[in-house]
């Protein structure tokens, strides 16, 4: 069924698991990611970033809001586990009206790079609209460095806490994604990991509100060594650990923003479809083969992050 992303994340918050956010831009992915839910008996939220709405809009915004909720909801209605609709990283106002118009279920107001005071005072607004329409809101605070999909952001600006506080009491802001270090894409840190546990575990007391990590791909080896085996080059690509991730989730991290993790996998499944059969053309059986990688990866995240079962 199809619901409020805060009713699967006010859940989650409470006993302390995780959902992962799967981004999407197609139906192949929407397709591999929802098999993968239904036979973990997961609870699912799917997202997508303004630039995917514009992708599946071909250019235009609203129609690729509606393409996104009408493609999701079809499904979401005829199955037993709940569904949830999220835009990723609304930085603009039009995309943001765009999403709740045409239903979907939350949306994030990403003013992250503004001031303090600015930031707080657009996630009120989106707040108040998105309310009146029933519809849940994220926000984040401090900045991720990286750059994927147009989200760019200079460096690490760690969230906080005592701001935090302040920032989900003003707003009313559903649920917040606080910076502790990650960043978006396959090149997330220079060295070591370091994600600011400390900072976490002080956010989540301070604000209860079920929390976000941005930036949570693991960058899983095997995906990438099959994906650098048939000619990928993804020299340098460092993730999340999921120790690291784990431990983000016993600090009260409920939604895992997952997109890099399923790209890796899908290009290393087309590749290696590609290579070994070199007379096939038709692109449901090469699609069909990246889709089976993004099946497997969303399986073993749902089950790593503890949401299996809980549907
Ligand atoms: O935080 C994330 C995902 O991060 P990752 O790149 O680690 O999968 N997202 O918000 C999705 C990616 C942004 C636009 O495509
Ligand atoms: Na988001
Ligand atoms: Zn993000």
């Amino acid at each position: 069924m199809y619901v409020n992303t805060k009713d699967i994340l006010e859940k989650a918050s409470k006993e302390y698991y995780a959902v992962p956010a799967f981004n999407i831009n197609n139906m192949e992915f929407f397709h591999a990611i929802l098999e993968g839910a239904l036979e973990k008996r997961a609870p699912l939220i799917v997202e997508t970033s303004e630039g995917a709405i514009k992708y599946a809009g071909n250019g235009d915004i609203f129609k690729g809001a509606r393409f996104f909720v009408e493609m999701v909801r079809l499904f979401a209605d005829s199955v037993d586990i709940p569904v949830a609709l999220h835009l990723d990283h609304g930085k603009h106002f039009e995309y943001i009206i765009a999403a709740i118009k045409a239903g979907y279920s939350s949306v994030m107001i990403d003013a992250s790079e503004e001031p303090f005071e600015e930031n707080l005072r657009k996630t009120k607004e989106i707040v108040k609209i998105a309310h009146a329409a029933g519809v849940s809101v994220e926000a984040e605070l401090g900045q991720l460095a990286g750059v994927e999909d147009n989200v760019v952001a200079a460096e690490n600006v760690l969230v906080d806490p005592e701001q935090a506080k302040i920032f989900v009491e003003e707003t009313g802001v559903d649920f917040l994604a606080p910076a502790i270090g990650t960043s978006h894409g396959a090149f997330k840190f220079k060295g070591e990991a370091k994600l600011d546990f400390e900072r976490l575990k002080k956010v989540k007391e301070l604000t209860k509100v079920p929390l976000v990590l941005h930036g949570a791909s693991s960058v899983l080896p095997e995906y990438v060594r099959i994906a650098e085996e048939y000619g990928a080059d993804l020299s340098g690509a460092k993730g999340v650990p999921e120790e690291d991730l784990k431990k983000c989730v016993e600090l009260g991290i409920n939604k895992v923003n997952t997109d890099t993790d399923l790209r890796i996998a899908f290009i290393a499944g087309l590749r290696k479809y590609l290579k070994e059969n070199p007379k096939e053309f038709d692109p449901r059986h090469y699609l069909g083969a990246g889709k089976k990688f993004v099946k497997e990866v969303v399986m073993n995240r749902l089950e790593f992050l503890g949401c299996a079962g809980k549907a």
